[in-house]
Formats: structure tokens, C-alpha cells, sequence
């Protein structure tokens, strides 16, 4: 039988790549990407998030969900946080890791926040997160990805970058959000609205 399709709105193929990895087959819907660069406001995690998922629902004008990716330094009171796309731009990863010199706390929290519109306005969007602590370290492993060089996860002495694509899919913010994510639609047998 078909499945029902679900559209994931994001501009970056690195995010795609892992949310199909992650979802694999036993998810009950299909889930088709739409390449968007959205626009992303200021604010609280979730507010960037839920006002991303509004744009995208508005635009596409069917059920969609987005995600949004944040590292945040404790040390920096959660900085970059959802800004870290542009600190990251112009820092590369180097400077992300030289911004914590004369800083004692190394420590970070990799945020990934998902959101889901079912299309219709009057519906609340629906937030699932996951979060992955470790500690801000000088790039090692692989580049393809964003920060994954700089960002060793609690219990391990490999980097997001160094660790193979499939352990880091097992642990990451990314993950733990999707596994919710993947929960609350199986709960519903796909429904999407
Ligand atoms: O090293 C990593 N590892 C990750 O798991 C990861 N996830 C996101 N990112 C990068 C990509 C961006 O530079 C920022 C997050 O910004 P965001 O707006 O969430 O992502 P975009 O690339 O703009 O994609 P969308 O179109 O908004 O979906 O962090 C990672 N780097
Ligand atoms: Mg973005």
C-alpha cells in the first residue's frame, strides 16, 4: 500500500541525508523534502521554530514540518544557540572553538528542534526536541557537516565528525527528536491532520 506523504521543508541536504537515515523504513509515512530557505526570526528556540513551521505550512500550503538546529554554550548563557548557522559562516569552526578561550567551561548542548503544522492555522504546531550534551573541542574528524569537528558528546573521545555517520545517529540531538517525532505519528497510524 502507498503511504501518505509528509513534506520536510529545510535548504540543507546534510540534515535530509540524517532525517531519512534516522526515520528509515518502519515509519508510516513518506516523507518528501522541499527545498526552502526559509526565513529564520529572532528568539527563543522554540519560537524560531514555530514561526519557521508557520512560514513553511503558509507557503507550501499543505502538512509540513521544518527543523532547527542550535548549539548552545553554556559558558555564553546558551550563545550561539539558533544563531549558530551565521556564527558558524563567519567563524568557521576554529572560531567557534577559540570564541570559549578564557572560558573554564567547555560544555554545550546540541539542540534539534522539530515542528509540525498539519496545514490547517487553526491547529497548534506540535514541537518535538532532542538534546545532546558534550564539550566544545579543536576540530577533528570530518568537515561535511557544520560543527560536527568541534562537538565530542559526553562519554565519548570522538567527535560528531569522527565518529561513523551511524553511531552518531544513535546518539545525536537529531535523533532524539525524531525518535519522538516518529512515536507521535505511529501513536496516530500516520494521520497527518
Ligand atoms: O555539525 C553539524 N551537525 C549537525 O547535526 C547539524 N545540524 C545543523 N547543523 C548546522 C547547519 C547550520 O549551519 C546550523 C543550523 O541552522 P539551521 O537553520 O537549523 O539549518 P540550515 O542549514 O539553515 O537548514 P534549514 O533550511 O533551516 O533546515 O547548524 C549542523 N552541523
Ligand atoms: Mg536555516
Amino acid at each position: 500500500m502507498n503511504k501518505r506523504t509528509l513534506t520536510f521543508v529545510t535548504g540543507n541536504v546534510k540534515k535530509l541525508e540524517e532525517v531519512r537515515a534516522i526515520l528509515g523504513n518502519n515509519f508510516p509515512l513518506e516523507v518528501v523534502s522541499h527545498k526552502l530557505d526559509l526565513p529564520e526570526l529572532q528568539g527563543e528556540i522554540n519560537e524560531v521554530s514555530i514561526k519557521k513551521c508557520q512560514e513553511a505550512a503558509r507557503l507550501i500550503n499543505r502538512p509540513v514540518f521544518i527543523e532547527d538546529t542550535s548549539l548552545c554554550f553554556n559558558a555564553l548563557r546558551g550563545l550561539p544557540g539558533p544563531y549558530i548557522k551565521w556564527f558558524l559562516d563567519k567563524l568557521e569552526p576554529e572560531g567557534l572553538h577559540k570564541l570559549l578561550t578564557g572560558w573554564e567551561d567547555k560544555s554545550a548542548e546540541a539542540v534539534c528542534t522539530f515542528a509540525y503544522s498539519s496545514g490547517n492555522s487553526d491547529d497548534d504546531i506540535v514541537i518535538f526536541q532532542g538534546i545532546t550534551k558534550g564539550t566544545i573541542v579543536p576540530p577533528r574528524g570530518s568537515r561535511d557537516f557544520g560543527w560536527d569537528c568541534i562537538f565530542q558528546p559526553y562519554g565519548y573521545d570522538k567527535t560528531y565528525g569522527e565518529l561513523p555517520k551511524e553511531e552518531k545517529n544513535k546518539i545525536s540531538h537529531r535523533y532524539k527528536a525524531l525518535d519522538k517525532l516518529k512515536t507521535y505519528f505511529i501513536e496516530r497510524n500516520g494521520q497527518i491532520s
